[in-house]
């Protein structure tokens, strides 16, 4: 990923509010020009008064410019900043909606690759932690920059060696400065990741909890995390302990020019190199020669921060995404699906091997073979979660390349036995398959699932909360909102990857006719480890060690291989020991 600069990453996220930053800028210019120009006309006063000068009318246009160079600077500095805020936050929004895109046409992959801790992290907190750079700095540093150069210049054309004494305590502060800022990238990053593997920890500690309290694992898990919080918090010390000494020195030193003008003006001015006006103006105006320098110095902390945090969430925007068009290029015939000398694998290692698959439009076929054997591997790739790394998948003879993801997902529903469940109530749970259901339409498809009844008897009946990740339903009755949820959608291609392995064999029952009911007209994959709810597909294919071993009905693969008879002999038996249990 090429690394881009701050202001190129921020300007790009703006999108069209970026005028408002170069508004910013342009007043930040004036509000910082008007609070330095007042040196100048107070300059003014005292030579006036150094000449002896006393009638009014000398004075009176130097006060009126100095009240109004206070109101202007007031003023532009509110204006700036009304600007800036309203880009910051239009800039956040722009990186927020980029990253969540971003994630959605990744491929699961590398979705799954990121910590969800850290992404939480980089695009809730971490981001908003940006706003103070994106709203300050980039108007006041600017401003602060370009005000310290006027005022410098304005000192050198009137006398040069005062322009240049003016800026030896700042020099001396810089020096001290800089030594601080050796090693600072190294610390900023242990700071970061030190940070990153706390949020991690805390929240793989929440999400874990059920089964730390399970094998009294809390002690231990707690002390991971307060490993975490310790080195946390150490790394922030000793950066600052580091950084102390010269970060005091700077701060004290840089900002007293007068601590050269004064002496070395004084003996120019003794042996009459300088004016006793340009004298009183280098002193005057050295003053404010160096606070916008010490005020945009107080920015490079934020704005190192905020480069780390915008380079973070440039590497979520540049993931590699599924290769789709922006318009489908072509419309599948029906819901037929061939997978053609496809070949997958996580990372280095190929799970699926040369897999050549053809499953007729409406019909249903299942999956099945031994854990591990890359069953759950093809839903995935069907339902488009990842890409092959060789071959291609074909929907109504169209490449599903050719497809764009949207139009792809409305073909397609993706049942697992993990599907998520967000904390809304069930009836809007379910409507998420379908946005333009109605509340009918909802509990028409659930009494067709089965779970109508189930659904009534809850105390606020549709309007039950379900809980963080459903976490107030058993695994059963989730899984039997997904697949509502999924029916809901009514796509013409169902995967239902174990969706009813939490079921009991009753409810699978319920479920099992019930979807045969609904799948009437659709292509349905079912992968189910209980044999005995898919001998009725029309098409079982035998899964193993990433190859197709053999396909057919059911009868016939119990005569031709020897793989699926034993799986289903040892299927009986388990339901047999089940019933004698
Ligand atoms: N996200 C992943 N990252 C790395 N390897 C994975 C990932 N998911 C699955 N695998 C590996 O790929 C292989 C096939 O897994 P897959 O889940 O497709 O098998 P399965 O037949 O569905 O198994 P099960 O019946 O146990 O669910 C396994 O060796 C598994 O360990």
């Amino acid at each position: 990923m090429k690394r881009r600069g701050l202001f190129s990453i921020i300007f790009d996220y703006a999108g069209a509010k970026k005028k408002y930053y170069v508004f910013s800028i342009i007043t930040s210019l004036i509000s910082v020009t008007a609070g330095i120009s007042p040196f100048y006309f107070i300059a003014s006063i005292i030579n006036k008064l150094i000449e002896g000068r006393n009638e009014f009318s000398a004075y009176s246009l130097d006060s009126i410019l100095l009240l109004v160079l206070f109101f202007l600077k007031g003023a532009f500095h509110i204006v700036s900043t009304s600007l800036s805020h309203i880009a910051a936050y239009q800039t956040i929004k722009g990186v927020r909606k980029r990253a969540i895109d971003s994630l959605a046409l990744a491929s699961l992959g590398d979705v799954k690759s990121h910590n969800s801790g850290s992404l939480k992290n980089t695009l809730c907190e971490r981001i908003d932690s940006t706003e103070v750079a994106l709203a300050h700095i980039i108007p006041e540093f600017t401003g602060n920059i370009i005000g310290f150069l006027g005022t410098f210049i304005y000192l050198m054309i009137i006398s040069w060696q005062m322009g240049l004494i003016a800026l030896i305590p700042f020099t001396i502060g810089m020096v001290s400065y800089l030594t601080m800022s050796i090693g600072y990238e190294k610390y900023w990053n242990n700071c970061i990741n030190k940070t990153k593997v706390l949020n991690d920890t805390a929240v793989e500690y929440i999400n874990g909890i059920e089964v730390i309290k399970a094998f009294g694992k809390s002690e231990s898990s707690y002390k991971k995390f307060k490993k975490a919080a310790k080195e946390g918090a150490d790394c922030f010390v000793e950066w600052q302990r580091k950084c102390n000494i010269a970060f005091s020195i700077a701060m004290t030193v840089a900002p007293y020019t007068l601590l050269a003008v004064l002496p070395l003006g004084g003996i120019l001015y003794y042996h009459g190199m300088i004016t006793l006006e340009v004298f009183v103006i280098s002193i005057l105006m050295s003053v404010g020669l160096i606070s916008p320098l010490i005020n945009s110095m107080g920015h490079v902390d934020d704005l190192h921060k905020a480069k780390t945090i915008f380079s973070e969430i440039d590497e979520i925007v540049s993931m590699d995404h599924l290769n789709r068009p922006s318009v489908s290029k072509n419309t599948p015939k029906d819901s037929s699906i061939s997978l053609k000398g496809v070949s997958f694998g996580y990372e280095d290692k190929e799970v699926l091997h040369n897999i050549n698959l053809d499953i007729k439009a409406n019909s249903q076929i299942a999956l099945v073979g031994p854990s591990g054997a890359g069953k759950s591997t093809i839903a995935k790739l069907i339902a488009s979660l990842w890409d092959p790394n060789k071959g291609d998948i074909y929907i109504g003879g169209v490449n599903i390349k050719d497809l764009t993801l949207e139009d792809y997902n409305k073909m397609v529903s993706y049942v697992s036995q993990n599907n998520y469940l967000f904390n809304v109530s069930i009836l809007e749970n379910i409507k998420m398959g379908n946005l333009n259901a109605t509340d009918e339409d909802v509990i028409a498809v659930c009494k067709k699932c089965g779970i109508h009844d189930f659904i009534m008897n809850l105390e606020n009946g549709y309007n039950t909360i379900v809980g963080d990740s459903g976490s107030h339903l058993s695994g059963g009755e989730r899984q039997r909102i997904s697949i509502a949820r999924a029916m809901m959608k009514d796509s013409k291609i169902v995967i239902l990857d174990e969706a009813t392995a939490y079921t009991d064999p009753e409810n699978e029952a319920i479920i099992q006719k019930s979807l045969s009911a609904l799948a009437e007209d659709k292509t349905v994959i079912v992968i189910a480890h209980r044999l005995s709810t898919i001998i009725h597909s029309d098409d079982i294919i035998l899964v193993n060690d990433g190859i197709i071993e053999a396909h057919g009905k059911h009868e016939e693969l119990l005569e031709k291989s020897e793989l699926y008879k034993n799986m289903w002999l040892s299927h009986i038996a388990g339901k047999d020991s089940d019933l004698n249990a």
